[in-house]
């Protein structure tokens, strides 16, 4: 015989590693963004020029050109995942390749004020961290949902009596309205009566939206603490934070009146048991209260609003007048339990966030991998090699208009989307709404998930309980004039264009969309009696 086997391995050694390293390298092509011609760092700046102007635009655009994998240049030097799958195997790492902990330790200093013996301290990353995200789970949260739907019914029966005052009907901006009710229900929620009533009494709302305007700014970690004084929109967004900080603070001191139990209090307890003093304890319960207040009161206005103006009301308010009565005021009795048994309002909701988000989930690369990217188009590789030390940001707004399960008209709002009857046997509603990623996922995952589905759908079946609603027309914000295509929703079924209020710029990747103090103007009356 010529050729031994041994020849074979000699000849074909060489052959396999140029094939090897001829596939790594198409592997890990990931592209960067941007024209080839300029240097990188301009290449960034572009980049983070566009993203902050106008997230939609640049995400698609770069889902488009790139593929599911980019790598924007320094200042954002983050390589982006725009798709679904991608981004699933993203959250599906183990914490040895892709980790997150230092990243969510890092931001309570930077972000929060929290100082370096907090964050670097055991109890932080052993015992809050856990703590924080058993106490959010659903079966800790019927305390919190009761004292939420106490205040809610108390603001209905208030606005209740001012439609009465007004012969039967009265206009309001909902966004307001909705926005107001579900921050101070929230606050009542987890912090207790006492605590929202020292808030209200110092007009610490205030404090709280400008340190929320700040926080983009912040969280890009791209300005130096020393030139925070010399940036109005972070002057006064520190002043927010430093003064919500000392209310909560002040509130511990006083041994957390009006506040019995749950994850607010054992936050502090373990907090007071670790030696932090009460300014730093105010740091920590800081990051809660933003997390609370920062995305459920909008997704809240999305939900509303999208529903009132769809075909699919008949049959979401007969399944909300299905549920069990409290007995004493004719409300429907609203439990975790009770929320849980109204699949289309659910299926809503998941459409909701899926159109009305957009989350940056972040990670470290600890060690490099091969992310695999099997649902890519095939001029796309299967597989993008990542460098070990660089990080990953999941932008799970380009995966939720750009995926081909989204079918043809992916920024249409489609209430039935995610009903098991409505869907393919294969997919099922239940099996897709995995596919919606408004709440991140993997480790990073919304510990509030939970506790905002449930606020989410409380206010919705109050509201839907009490008062016929209309939408009449929206409202001019802060931001530029309102055009007629900022205000527009696409509803599937719908005999007209929906209206909404148009969306906050400059906050991409900051979980549910806020509005520029626009608004859409609503015309309530109580509900007609059949
Ligand atoms: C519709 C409302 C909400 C939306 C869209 C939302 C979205 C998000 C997103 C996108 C993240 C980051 C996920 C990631 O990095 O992968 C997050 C984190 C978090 N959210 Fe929410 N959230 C909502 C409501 C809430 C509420 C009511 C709470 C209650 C306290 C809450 C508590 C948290 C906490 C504690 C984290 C940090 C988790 C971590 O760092 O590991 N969220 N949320």
């Amino acid at each position: 015989m010529l050729f031994s086997f041994a020849n074979l391995l000699y000849l074909g050694a060489p052959a396999f590693l140029w094939y090897s390293y001829r596939s790594t390298l198409k592997k890990s092509s990931v592209r960067v963004y941007g024209p080839w011609y300029l240097p990188n760092f301009i290449r960034g700046v572009i980049a983070m020029i566009r993203l902050g102007q106008d997230e939609d635009g640049f995400l698609l655009s770069a889902r488009r050109v790139y593929g599911p994998v980019v790598y924007l240049p320094w200042p954002l030097d983050q390589i982006f995942v725009l798709e679904g799958q991608a981004i699933q195997n993203v959250y599906n790492s183990p914490a040895s390749t892709l980790s997150f902990v230092p990243i969510r330790i890092s931001m309570q200093g930077a972000v929060f004020g929290s100082p370096t013996n907090v964050i670097h301290h055991s109890a932080l990353k052993d015992r809050i961290f856990p703590v924080h995200a058993r106490g959010l789970t659903n079966v800790r949260l019927d305390a919190p949902i009761e004292r939420f739907v106490q205040v809610v019914q108390q603001r209905i029966s208030d606005l209740g009596h001012r439609i009465d005052h007004c012969d039967g009907s009265f206009q309001m901006p909902l966004v307001s309205w909705v926005t107001q009710t579900m921050f101070e229900a929230a606050t009542i929620a987890l912090f207790g009566e006492e605590f929202n009533a020292r808030m209200v009494a110092t007009g610490s709302r205030d404090h709280f939206n400008a340190f929320d305007n700040c926080f983009p700014l912040l969280v890009s970690e791209l300005i130096p603490d020393f030139l925070f004084p010399f940036v109005p929109p972070l002057r006064s967004g520190i002043r927010g934070r430093d003064a919500t900080a000392k209310l909560l603070a002040d509130w511990v001191a006083d041994g957390m009146p009006g506040l019995e139990e749950g994850v607010i209090k054992d936050t502090a307890d373990i907090g007071l048991s670790a030696g932090f003093s009460f300014t730093e304890i105010g740091t920590l319960l800081n990051s809660d209260l933003w997390a609370l207040q920062a995305n459920a009161p909008y997704a809240a206005a999305s939900f509303l609003l999208y529903i009132l103006q769809s075909p699919l009301l008949p049959a979401i308010q007969k399944e909300i007048d299905s549920l069990p009565r409290d007995g004493v005021s004719e409300n429907p009795l609203i439990t975790m339990k009770t929320l849980a048994s109204m699949p289309l309002v659910t299926s809503c909701m998941h459409e909701t966030l899926r159109l009305c988000t957009s989350s940056f989930s972040i990670r470290i690369v600890e060690e490099s991998f091969m992310l695999s990217t099997p649902s890519s188009h095939d001029q796309y590789p299967q597989g993008y090699l990542i460098p070990g030390g660089s990080r990953i940001i999941c932008a799970t707004r380009a995966a939720h208009l750009t995926d081909p399960i989204w079918g043809p008209e992916p920024a249409a709002w489609d209430g039935e989307r995610f009903l098991d009857s409505k869907s393919d046997a294969e997919t099922g509603g239940n099996k897709l709404s995995r596919e919606v990623r408004g709440f991140g996922g993997g480790v990073s995952i919304c510990e509030g998930r939970h506790l905002a589905s449930a606020e989410l759908k409380c206010l919705l079946a109050l509201m839907l309980s009490n008062f016929d609603i209309t939408p009449l027309f929206p409202t001019q914000g802060r931001g530029p004039p309102l055009t007629a295509e900022a205000t527009k929703i696409d509803i599937k079924g719908a005999s007209k264009t929906g209206i909404a209020p148009s969306r906050a710029l400059g906050r991409p990747g900051l979980g549910a969309f806020q509005f520029d103090d626009s608004d859409v103007i609503v015309n309530v009356a109580r509900k007609a009696t059949s």
